[in-house]
């Protein structure tokens, strides 16, 4: 049968020609698909012009697809799908091509309009947080965090207030003492276990495999009051799977747990086996740990231990009545750390290490300031702290340049209006009214880059933060306001403990391509890596002993 008698068949015989009866005409099937066709692009053309007034026609993007809807997000970053990267990947030249510190992305097929901001004083606005405020979290975005129950992260305002009000008291100074004594312990544990102690170099080809051990040790003894160590095996001696074992796979396969349907993790793989028994394991030894805990600080009136968990069941017996949490909320504010505490300490501490590795003239000058402090004869102590203002410094600009928290995402609760101030070179600002349910999203890259606040917002230039290990709000990555990160100082604290014990000790350089130059190994390797969290790309580096004089 050749081509052209198919060719023919297909006009004489077309799926076009076929007639259809509608309202009583005759219409084809091809002018009944011109005229879904048409509604369908009118349709669009509608939802877009709704879209671009109800962002008060405020510049910006105008798109298939929201970017943190599902299809923005799977598909890649190009010029028609900003996704979830483009903050990122467009870092440069974002805001300047808009002229605008914020703008709108107006999605036409899927998705909500919504608003993106890169000045801190609408973040203030926004994610500021407090009971009263006119902005929360989008439903589905806390529904995702309820996974063990209600916790700080996910509540909103009246509800906000209650678990801040509990969880508050926990983050004191006995539990900093615990987190810098801890992380001392687990270095001494890692530098032995991993035989660093017999070598005068070392390799590490991915910094984060470190990292993350030790950011859910130090979250695992001290905001769960387990006792970890770095060389636990995974089963426990009768066969069962470890708590520590439990813990980590728990904190691995978060995404999975919180953005996968429950049919699929129920299918028979064993990575979804061992998530079930993981969580199965873990839910029951939290209830039974809140059991003995309450009645170990009934039985005393109180208690010595001074883990973050601990210390959130004894503020909670100071509350009665509705202020008190029940025990689903205090085990669900004790997952919480994990999941908003571990990959971000984590990420920001492999940051800093492939800096310090680059620029390694700042490695010396932090390196004179810890030995200046603490010298060689003794550990470090948590009084110490104070006088390390480079050592916070070199976290701090690491995590400025890789914002761990890199979306701030919020819905207006009600109508309210957000004032815009003016570029930076005229006073005053702009009132826009937003619609109740419009989102408004702080984009931090943006925040962290932005001209306004920063000079030479791309360079790595620890020495704009010395002087400030204070919790000022001139450092904004931990966020503003009320609702700012209450562990910001258990990250800090445990941060600087570790780094001054590795940097005292070790030298850390990248780990460089045969002919690869260090602006090309940053190039290649200290890029971001963007999913529930952002975080720096596997960091390659060598450590090398160094000589005590
Ligand atoms: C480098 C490490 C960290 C970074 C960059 C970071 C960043 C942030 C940011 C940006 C927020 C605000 C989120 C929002 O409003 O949507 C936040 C909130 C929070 N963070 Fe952190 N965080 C870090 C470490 C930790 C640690 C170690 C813990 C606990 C041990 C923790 C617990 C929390 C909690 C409970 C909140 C919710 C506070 C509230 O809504 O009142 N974070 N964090």
């Amino acid at each position: 049968m050749s081509l052209r008698y198919l060719g023919d068949l297909y006009s004489n015989y077309s799926f076009s020609h076929i007639q259809l009866r509608f309202l009583g005409h005759d219409v084809t099937v091809f002018s009944a698909s011109l005229a879904i066709l048409v509604c369908f692009v009118v349709s669009r053309i509608l939802k877009l012009m709704d879209g671009i007034q109800a962002v008060n026609h405020m510049p910006g993007y105008r798109v298939p697809f929201q970017p943190l809807d599902l299809p923005g997000v799977i598909l890649p970053t190009t010029w028609w799908n900003p996704g979830l990267s483009f903050p990122w990947l467009w870092r440069s030249h974002l805001y300047k091509e808009f002229q605008s510190e914020t703008i709108s992305v107006v999605p036409f097929l899927r998705g909500l309009p919504g608003i993106y901001t890169s000045n801190l004083e609408v973040a203030r606005q926004v994610s500021g947080g407090g009971h009263k405020s006119s902005f929360v979290k989008p439903e589905a975005a806390s529904r995702a965090l309820l996974l063990w129950g209600m916790n700080l992260v996910a509540a909103d305002r009246e509800t906000w207030r209650k678990h801040r009000r509990i969880m508050g008291p926990a983050f004191n100074n006995d539990l900093y003492q615990l987190v810098w004594s801890e992380t001392l312990e687990t270095y001494r544990e890692m530098i032995s276990a991993e035989g660093w102690d017999r070598e005068d170099t070392v390799d590490v080809p991915i910094i984060q495999a470190l990292t993350f051990k030790l950011a859910l040790l130090i979250i695992g003894k001290c905001g769960f009051g387990f006792s970890f160590n770095w060389t636990t095996p995974p089963k426990a001696p009768d066969g069962s799977m470890s708590v520590q074992e439990a813990l980590r796979i728990v904190a691995d396969t978060y995404m999975w747990s919180i953005a996968a349907p429950k049919w699929v993790l129920r299918l028979p793989f064993r990575k979804f086996r061992e998530m079930r028994e993981a969580h199965d394991q873990l839910r029951s030894f939290m209830q039974i740990q809140v059991a003995e805990r309450k009645s170990e600080i009934r039985g005393q009136d109180t208690t010595d231990k001074r883990d973050a968990f601990t210390m959130l069941i004894q503020a909670n017996e100071y509350e009665s009545g509705k202020l008190q949490l029940d025990d689903q909320e205090l085990i669900g504010n004790v997952f919480v750390m994990l999941f908003a505490g571990h990959e971000t300490t984590a990420h920001t501490l492999a940051a800093t290490l492939g800096f310090l590795g680059l620029y390694e003239e700042i490695q010396d000058e932090v390196v004179e300031q810890i030995v200046s402090v603490v010298g060689y004869d003794r550990d470090p102590v948590l009084d110490d702290y104070s006088k390390l203002d480079k050592v916070v410094a070199v976290f701090y600009e690491a995590l400025r340049l890789f914002p761990a928290g890199h979306v701030l995402i919020r819905e207006a609760y009600e109508d309210t209006v957000l004032h815009i101030p003016n570029p930076p070179s005229q006073d005053g600002s702009l009132a826009v009214p937003v619609p109740k349910g419009m989102q408004v999203i702080v984009d931090m890259v943006g925040v962290q880059y932005n001209p306004r606040y920063f000079d030479e917002p791309q360079k790595y230039k620890p020495s704009r933060w010395y002087g400030s290990v204070n919790e000022s709000e001139a450092f904004s990555a931990f966020s503003i306001g009320p609702r700012a990160c209450i562990g910001r100082k258990f990250a800090t604290t445990e941060s600087v403990a570790f780094l001054t014990m590795l940097l005292r000790d070790w030298r850390v350089q990248p780990t460089l391509r045969t002919g690869e130059t260090r602006e090309q190994w940053r190039e290649r390797v200290l890029d971001a890596r963007l999913v529930l969290t952002l975080g720096v790309a596997d960091v390659p580096v060598r450590f090398t002993r160094r000589s005590r004089e």
